[in-house]
């Protein structure tokens, strides 16, 4: 996500520098006229905004607030945006640590997946400096199609896993009626377009669907991601004593398609942990 994100900063003409972990994924934007610099620290002291694009709770506490994180080069005048997935808790955290070095935090992760992110089509849910969303805001543009200003760091965080979770809980439905479909003598590509023409009709389906009827994941939103969005809005549902039985159900399913070798593979995997025999 964070590529495709930087890239269509870069080709709007804006002066970008990067870090990843493997330097390697680095290149292409270096290519395309990014500048590169070897830690997160050296990002943010080189820059007046930073966005960070990280995996989940652990790699975005880790990048922001551990040895050479992007913490120790931010001060007074700076902003960073935290565009990862991660529940509210992680991010309050990261925002206190950002702002004791005087400098201004807002929490904006996305909707949208990979094809989104490569047409500057995602929604930000943002949360957190007032100041900084407007400072950043011709940058989300860039990214986005949408955002939203929500309030007080957290409430992004909740809006992104609410999402993620019916999304996850969707998917898992709709692999059943597929399977279902196919098990009782119809066939499934049939039931993608009935679904398509009615009120339960949603671009995932029609977007997923057929490659899911040959068994085929190719990765957009990777499973595991998937999987911690739903462990994470289980938390939160948790946190405020919520019911949610139907999405710690699905909640199983992605667990049990990890358990499979699937966390790479696109989250519509979790079709396979339906099935009787499961591939890898
Ligand atoms: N893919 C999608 O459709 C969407 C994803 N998201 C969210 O965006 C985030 C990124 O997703 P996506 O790009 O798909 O995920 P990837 O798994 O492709 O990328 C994860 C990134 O995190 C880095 N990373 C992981 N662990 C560490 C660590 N310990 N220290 C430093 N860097 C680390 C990886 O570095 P390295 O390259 O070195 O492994 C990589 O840059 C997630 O929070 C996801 O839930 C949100 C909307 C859509
Ligand atoms: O987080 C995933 C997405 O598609 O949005």
């Amino acid at each position: 996500m964070g590529s495709p994100m930087a890239l269509n900063l870069i080709k709007t003409g804006c002066d970008v520098t990067v870090w990843n972990r493997t330097k390697s994924k680095c290149d292409p934007l270096i290519s395309m006229g990014a500048k590169y610099k070897p830690s997160p620290e050296e990002v943010t002291a080189a820059c007046d905004v930073t966005f960070a694009m990280l995996a989940d709770p652990e790699s975005a506490m880790e990048v922001a607030c551990g040895k050479h994180g992007a913490v120790s080069g931010m001060g007074p005048g700076k902003g960073y945006v935290d565009v990862s997935t991660v529940d509210g808790g992680t991010s309050k955290l990261i925002s206190g640590h950002i702002k004791a070095s005087g400098a201004s935090f807002l929490e904006a992760p996305v909707s949208g997946s990979k094809k989104p992110a490569e047409d500057g089509q995602l929604i930000f849910l943002t949360a957190g400096d007032k100041s900084l969303y407007e400072t950043v805001t011709p940058f989300l543009d860039i990214m986005g199609k949408s955002r939203f200003y929500l309030g007080e760091v957290g409430n992004g965080a909740a809006m992104k896993l609410i999402v993620n979770m019916i999304m996850g809980s969707m998917m898992a439905t709709f692999s059943e009626g597929l399977l279902l479909s196919e098990k009782v003598g119809l066939d499934p590509n049939v039931l993608v377009e009935v679904v398509s023409k009615g009120a339960i009709s949603a671009p995932m389906y029609a977007l997923k669907g057929p490659s899911m009827v040959k068994s085929l994941y190719p990765t957009a939103f990777p499973l595991k991601h998937q999987q911690k969005d739903m462990r994470l809005a289980l938390g939160l549902a948790e946190s405020v004593s919520q019911p949610t039985p139907i999405s710690a159900a699905a909640n199983e399913l992605y667990k049990v398609a990890k358990s499979h070798g699937l966390s790479d593979s696109d989250f519509s995997a979790v079709i396979e942990a339906l099935k009787g025999k499961v591939q890898s």
